[in-house]
């Protein structure tokens, strides 16, 4: 199998977490694409959801597909959000962003009863921080907040290249405007001890660890796919 099929395999499996009716907020990535294009056949056959895009990319591709949209401002509670990752532990703690929506995702999935990760097993480490940690920050001071990410991460023990994020000739902005930081500061033993530390920093807008907002991954592999559920 290769990771295409095993993203539609998560994406199918987590369409049955799905009801008629439901308020959705629909993630934004590679996996979550594979997810939408399976809700767009449930659409057409005559499934009713309403959903809530997690970036301006994923909103083209429902609308694209015919999948019904509204705003988060128009349905601020929401059912469930069906996301992807960029790496998940086996508490479901996730690193996010790596396609740089990863404000709009928490603030979705923040909004919302559930979450479900989808993701292929390439996903899952015993320990986040492979991936290097996305921080969304305000382009205003940057330089500032850059050494101040460098200091808190330092007093955690942390240190490595943190990265200004660029696309194509230019520097890489967010829908909401932002830019983003790519911190290659190795395995994150404590993931609870940096969010903290990078939340109190003014020019961080938000950073791409997820901790206790999934409640179930469902992750597929050479094997099949598992699903696990977020110790209560
Ligand atoms: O900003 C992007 C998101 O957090 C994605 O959900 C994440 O990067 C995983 O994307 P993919 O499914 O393409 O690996």
């Amino acid at each position: 199998m290769d990771a295409r099929e095993m993203k539609i395999k998560a994406a199918a499996a987590a369409l049955e977490f799905v009801e008629d009716g439901m308020r959705l907020g629909i993630g934004t990535g590679s996996t979550a694409e594979e997810f939408v294009r399976l809700l767009a056949e449930k659409v057409a056959g005559g499934f009713k959801v309403e959903g809530v895009p997690t970036s301006e990319r994923t909103a083209r591709l429902c609308l694209e597909l015919g999948v019904p949209l509204k705003s988060l401002d128009e349905l601020p509670e929401l059912d469930l959000t069906i996301d992807g990752a960029d790496e998940v532990d086996s508490a479901l703690r996730l690193v996010k962003g790596g396609g740089g929506a990863l404000l709009r995702e928490k603030i979705v999935a923040w909004a919302s009863t559930r979450m479900v990760v989808i993701a292929d097993e390439t996903k899952l480490v015993p320990t986040l921080g492979k991936f290097p940690l996305p921080i969304e920050v305000n382009p205003f001071g940057l330089g500032a907040t850059r050494l101040a990410v460098e200091k808190a991460a330092g007093r955690l023990g942390l240190a490595g290249e943190i990265r200004l994020r660029q696309s194509g000739d230019g520097v890489f902005v967010t829908d909401g405007g932002h830019y983003i930081l790519d911190a290659s500061f190795g395995l994150i033993p404590d993931a609870e001890a940096l969010s903290g530390a990078l939340h109190a920093i003014p020019g961080v807008v938000e950073h791409g660890l997820f901790i206790d907002i999934a409640d179930v991954a469902v992750i597929a592999g050479t094997a099949g796919v598992r699903v696990i559920e977020a110790k209560a």
